[in-house]
């Protein structure tokens, strides 16, 4: 493991922000912590980075702190600054030893090249969230900390801060912290379920989904959907069946193998029309709605 805590435990006066968390992240993982307003996941990533002092409880990071990056959910820059002179700047604290290009490289990634020369004051919050993490990343870190790094952005900027996320897989272990489940269902691939301070699961992405989602199938059909609905019903491999909309049947099932041989044959005795079917993917919001809640 690249990061272990144990016991971790921060209270803002009598208010436990973080109440025994023992994370553990494993080496190469982009792990997504997830969790609703004020679960935690800031005071969390303060406490890797040493920024705050945990209240109990050790933390363990493989890396030496100064391998370890933390960007902030709306990192600010001196506004008179250029984008080079903040890479920069970062890449001579950090990293004094590596080579200049380094800046080039980590501006072309963010695709800030041709904005490098302009003043960061006029630079859009998805320009801004991109030259944050070049300047994170410029002193090739072991481990990047980033605190909701696309929450704040437009669906394009959000894209793109994803994209930039994804390309660091396989250069540096990468815990963010979300809101936004889809972003974290697509990035990561290892998730902690944070809620009031307490980690309700931690593992990989498919662990939680296969251990927790129930099978279900996703039918479309014509309308009306009443007698289809009414046979499906009646089949004691059929657990449930939700009308969605007036095109869409959710069935859920006792195993996906028996439905896979039993489905086709239901429908066609109540003469559907049908327009595709397929099994309904996991998704990490049921789950985090199941969890949470
Ligand atoms: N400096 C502080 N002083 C007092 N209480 C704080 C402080 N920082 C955070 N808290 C409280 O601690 C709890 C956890 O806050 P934290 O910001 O870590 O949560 P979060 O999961 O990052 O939330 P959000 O998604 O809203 O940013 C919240 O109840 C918050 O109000």
């Amino acid at each position: 493991m690249i990061v272990e805590t144990r016991g971790l435990a921060k209270r803002y006066g009598a208010h436990p922000a973080l109440a025994g968390v023992d994370l553990a992240v494993p080496e190469g993982a982009v792990y997504g912590l997830v969790g609703p307003n004020g679960a935690g996941k800031t005071t969390l990533l303060a406490v890797l980075a040493g920024l705050r002092r945990p209240t109990s409880g050790e933390v363990r990071l493989a890396p030496p702190r100064r391998r370890v990056a933390l960007l902030p959910d709306t990192p600010q820059f001196e506004p008179w600054l250029t984008g080079r002179e903040v890479v920069a700047l970062a890449r001579r604290l950090v990293a004094p030893g590596l080579p200049v290009s380094r800046e080039e490289r980590v501006l072309a990634d963010a695709e800030l090249s041709a904005a490098a020369e302009r003043r960061v004051g006029g630079y859009s919050r998805g320009m801004l969230q991109r030259l944050g993490l070049a300047a994170t990343v410029v002193g090739e870190p072991e481990l990047l900390l980033l605190d909701e790094p696309a929450s704040a952005l437009d669906p394009a900027g959000r894209r793109e801060v994803l994209d930039l996320i994804a390309g660091l897989r396989g250069k540096a272990t990468v815990v963010l912290s979300s809101h936004i489940l889809a972003d974290v269902q697509e990035v990561c691939d290892t998730v902690g379920i944070l809620r009031e301070g307490r980690l309700l699961f931690q593992g990989s992405l498919p662990d939680l989904l296969v251990g927790r989602a129930v099978p279900a199938y996703l039918v479309r059909l014509r309308p009306p959907l009443g007698r289809v609905a009414g046979v499906l019903r009646a089949e004691d491999w059929v657990t449930g069946v939700d009308i969605l909309d007036d095109q869409r049947l959710r069935v859920t099932v006792r195993s996906l193998a028996e439905a896979e041989q039993r489905l086709p044959g239901a429908l066609a005795a109540g003469d559907a029309r049908v327009v595709s079917l397929g099994p309904q993917a996991a998704d990490l919001e049921d789950v985090f709605l199941e969890l949470t809640s």
